[in-house]
């Protein structure tokens, strides 16, 4: 589903800012693969993550989805196959619109119709619909401005955004790391069901090494713009946090540095 090939990044090259952001990164990815990343400070996850959404171009290498080549596609071009959720509940959404337009815009996603596809009242059911699924009352608040959702809202809302549409891959950008620990469970929980009903391909990076573990089928460690562990079913099942840290440690030869990581919820 994902193919990613002897993908490098490096910013600033030859100049004192240089900084190795990734080497020769492979991953494949199956369809219906849940991966967590998790890795130190600077490790490469986010510029992965920008460059399979198109944010970023890579020096060398290549991307794939569903075998076709995007490594060179506008970001939104690539956008009705990807969904992404960020850290920043107020990114993923425009808070001056209210939720049934954040909807028909995710709706739209890709389609060159873009915007003008309106709000009709099959698709207000719809959404309707949908958003009851998330089980927190904003089925019935489909005419407010989101700017006034909570935090714990927002990322249920993006959430269901990105993935309305069911993309071929799923990219989660530490999206419960800004919650506190009840809504950060929340979205948590919304995302292991819609991942599972939709059997979505799945990416998400996170800094709790509790989630890391918990969740998903495959989890995948990374330092200084490498993949260095990459850990799969039966084997992921069997982790703990000690173990984690101790195999990090012994693979990269030095402690996992990271600021803002957390072991357990
Ligand atoms: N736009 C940029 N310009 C220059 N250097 C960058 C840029 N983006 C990332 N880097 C550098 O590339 C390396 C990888 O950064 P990246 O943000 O991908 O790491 P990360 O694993 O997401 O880190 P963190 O967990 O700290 O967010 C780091 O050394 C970082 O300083």
């Amino acid at each position: 589903m994902l193919q990613i090939s002897h993908l490098s990044k490096l910013f600033h090259p030859g100049s004192v800012d240089e900084k190795i952001a990734l080497v020769n990164v492979n991953l494949q990815l199956k369809p219906g693969d849940f991966v967590t990343v998790i890795g130190s400070n600077g490790a490469g996850k986010s510029t992965l993550m920008n460059m399979i959404s198109g944010t970023l171009r890579p020096d060398s290498g290549t991307i794939h989805i569903g075998g076709n080549e995007i490594t060179n596609l506008s970001e939104h071009r690539r956008s009705r196959w990807i969904g992404r959720v960020f850290q920043d509940p107020m990114a993923g959404t425009a808070p001056h619109m209210t939720i049934e337009e954040n909807l028909a815009m995710a709706y739209s996603r890709g389609k060159s119709r873009g915007l003008s596809i309106g709000i009709n009242a099959r698709r207000r059911e719809l959404f309707q619909e949908q958003l009851g699924k998330l089980g927190i009352g904003l089925e019935e608040r489909l005419r407010a401005k989101v700017g006034t959702l909570s935090g714990g809202e927002r990322q249920a809302l993006s959430l269901l955004m990105a993935t309305f549409t069911k993309p071929q891959i799923l990219l989660l950008d530490e999206h419960t790391a800004a919650l506190d620990p009840a809504r950060a469970e929340l979205v948590t929980q919304l995302t292991q069901r819609i991942v599972s009903e939709l059997k979505l391909t799945t990416l998400m990076v996170t800094h709790n090494m509790e989630q890391a573990i918990r969740l998903g089928n495959r989890l995948i460690m990374m330092d200084g713009g490498r993949i260095i562990l990459d850990i799969r079913e039966q084997d992921k099942q069997h982790l703990s946090i000690a173990g984690l840290l101790g195999e990090f440690e012994q693979i990269s030869g030095h402690k996992l540095s990271d600021d803002r990581v957390v072991l357990g919820t």
